[in-house]
């Protein structure tokens, strides 16, 4: 299963081609006021369209279309479902799993649940989602005078994730930048990343440079990371 990289808060056509253009397969697009990268409903449509159109003069497939929203009630979500119907609804706020199933069930697109982890108890609350079948973003937790709850460029301690015994399920974020994704990939090859700050010049400005070097350095890593387990299978075969 190769790495999937997603870059977050696209919010033009231009951009959606630098992360299409790279090699990223997952574009992300915030429907959250009060973000810098905030989209309404019909730039949503559009951005979507685009992202998903034909493009050989990229030679790649089209990209997969995240919706995140924070706390959205059905009236929100079924808009964002007829206006884009994106692939995946990331859910950014206090939903919790008895909501984020009925969101599946409703709108017949899986969830991407982001949960903040600080600490080994946040890790304990994401081993319990996991279990349930839930994909996670596993994200910094926000500090509590922030404005918004992601999309904050803040890291958090990796090393906590170790403990989460994964299949490479969850997708790992929170202030991810083209200098840090390798050291973040080896450590725990993840099923995925996720950018949105990192790959900016400033807050909502993506940069056509630094999304090309997050991904390169993303999938290096990646492929480093399979080309090291499939030595150690071949090794434990012939033990
Ligand atoms: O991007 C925002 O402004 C935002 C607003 C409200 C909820 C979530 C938001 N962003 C989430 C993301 O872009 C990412 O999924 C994640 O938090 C990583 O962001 P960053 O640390 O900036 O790379």
């Amino acid at each position: 299963m190769a790495l999937e990289i997603k870059i977050c808060g696209l919010s033009t056509n231009d951009s959606i081609d630098w992360a299409r253009g790279a090699g990223a397969g997952t574009i992300g697009l915030v429907h959250f006021p009060r973000s810098p990268r905030h989209v309404d409903l019909d730039a949503m449509a559009t951005l979507a369209a685009h992202a998903r159109r034909a493009a050989p003069d990229l030679a790649v497939e089209p990209a997969r279309v995240v919706a995140l929203t924070v706390d959205a009630d059905d009236d929100l979500l079924a808009a964002i479902m007829a206006a884009a119907a994106p692939d995946v609804l990331q859910l950014h706020g206090h939903e919790d799993l008895a909501r984020a199933r009925a969101i599946e069930s409703r709108f017949g697109v899986p969830v991407l649940k982001a949960l903040g982890i600080a600490d080994a108890a946040d890790v304990g609350v994401a081993r319990e989602w996991s279990k349930a079948g839930i994909r996670l973003l596993l994200d910094a937790k926000p500090p509590k005078e922030a404005t918004r709850p992601g999309g904050l460029g803040r890291t958090f301690d990796w090393s906590l994730l170790t403990a989460l015994d994964h299949d490479r399920s969850f997708m790992l974020s929170g202030g991810l930048d083209p200098d840090n994704v390798a050291e973040a990939v080896r450590l725990l090859r993840p099923g995925g990343v996720d950018v949105s700050s990192g790959v900016e010049t400033a807050p909502g400005i993506k940069s056509r440079n630094r999304i090309a070097a997050f991904v390169a350095a993303a999938r290096a890593a990646d492929e480093e990371g399979a080309a090291a387990a499939a030595g150690r299978q071949r090794k434990d075969i012939e033990a």
